[in-house]
């Protein structure tokens, strides 16, 4: 698997820090309050277990589960809801968990919703923040590293569903996918 990685681009190391850093922010700027975490499966799962971590708040902690890329290294510009969350956001705090925001697409359906069901903010902490890719005018609040236009994996980014478990991000071979 480790084969198959061009370029590591952040260590365990590097995300630790970014971890820390963005849960002090958040445990700042929430200070007094208890905002419900929506951790943006199935991506976000490493990022919400090293992050939440580090955020010292009473906190709701809540999973969504969409999918654009359907396991590919294109958004497929089609957003689907696989699992929703079951509680009532109205009137929360909400900070949404992503891995990557890259075209933007899952992010403005998921605060389209959210808003739509009544919640009183909305914020987004991203590990990686791939501008580039950018198809929609979106920005997260709070982001760990900023990532080239290259189709990353590992830390809970997939390519056909692999690569989830690799414990640092790094730029996947493009022999793999143009094979
Ligand atoms: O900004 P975008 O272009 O919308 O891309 C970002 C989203 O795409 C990926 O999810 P994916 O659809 O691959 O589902 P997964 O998390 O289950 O892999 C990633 O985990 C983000 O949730
Ligand atoms: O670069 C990426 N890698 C893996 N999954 C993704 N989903 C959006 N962008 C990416
Ligand atoms: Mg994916």
């Amino acid at each position: 698997m480790n084969n198959d990685i061009q370029e590591v681009l952040f260590d365990q190391a590097n995300i630790h820090d970014a971890a820390v850093r963005l849960g002090q922010q958040i445990t700042q700027d929430y200070a007094g309050e208890k905002p419900v975490v929506l951790s943006v499966l199935k991506g976000a799962y490493l990022w919400t277990a090293d992050l939440l971590r580090e955020v010292d708040l009473y906190i709701d902690l809540e999973f969504i589960n969409v999918s654009s890329y359907h396991g590919g290294v294109k958004s497929t510009d089609e957003i689907t809801l696989v699992t929703d969350i079951r509680s009532d956001i109205m009137g929360r705090q909400v900070i949404i968990l992503e891995d990557i925001v890259d075209t933007g697409q899952s992010l403005l359906f998921m605060k389209a919703l959210l808003a739509k069901r009544g919640a009183a903010s909305i914020k987004v902490a991203t590990l990686l923040d791939k501008k580039a890719g950018r198809k929609v005018d979106i920005e997260a609040d709070y982001v760990g590293f900023n990532v080239r236009n290259e189709f990353v994996v590992g830390y809970g980014l997939d390519y056909k569903e692999l690569y989830r478990n690799l414990p640092y991000v790094g730029i996947l071979k493009k022999e793999v996918y143009t094979k």
